[in-house]
């Protein structure tokens, strides 16, 4: 995993403890999985928004937006950003055919 992202899984796992008073993160855990949810679509909204006005400065920032918010949701739901990349590692080694063939298995 990226120094940044693991620093950051490091820091939202610290601040599920703390006081929701001091700590932004610590307050979306205390609002709850509904108040994390409503983020992470706000936040996809407005990336969308961002791409699509060809905003590229807007873009980067409403991603680092949403990133941080679905991982602030992975780590409320006791997940690890390393099973996402798992996930996708797991994806590398499969051909676009192949892919589809694994989607349809799972289901
Ligand atoms: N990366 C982030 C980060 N990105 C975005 N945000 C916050 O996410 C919010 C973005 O939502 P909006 O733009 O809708 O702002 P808002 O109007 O304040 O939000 P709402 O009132 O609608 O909930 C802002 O309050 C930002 O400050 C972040 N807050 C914290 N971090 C990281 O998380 C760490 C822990 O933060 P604390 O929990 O505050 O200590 C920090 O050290 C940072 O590394």
């Amino acid at each position: 995993m990226s120094d940044t992202l693991t620093r950051l899984t490091e820091i939202l796992a610290q601040r599920r403890q703390a006081d929701p008073e001091s700590s932004y993160v610590a307050s979306l855990h205390h609002k709850g999985l509904n108040k994390i949810l409503e983020k992470v679509g706000e936040e996809a909204f407005e990336t969308v928004i961002a791409a699509k006005d060809g905003d590229t400065d807007q873009v980067i920032y409403e991603t680092a937006d949403l990133w941080f918010h679905s991982m602030v949701m992975l780590s409320h739901l006791g997940l690890e950003p390393q099973q996402i990349l798992n996930e996708l590692d797991r994806r590398f080694g499969l051909s676009g055919h192949d892919e589809k063939a694994a989607r349809s298995q799972e289901k």
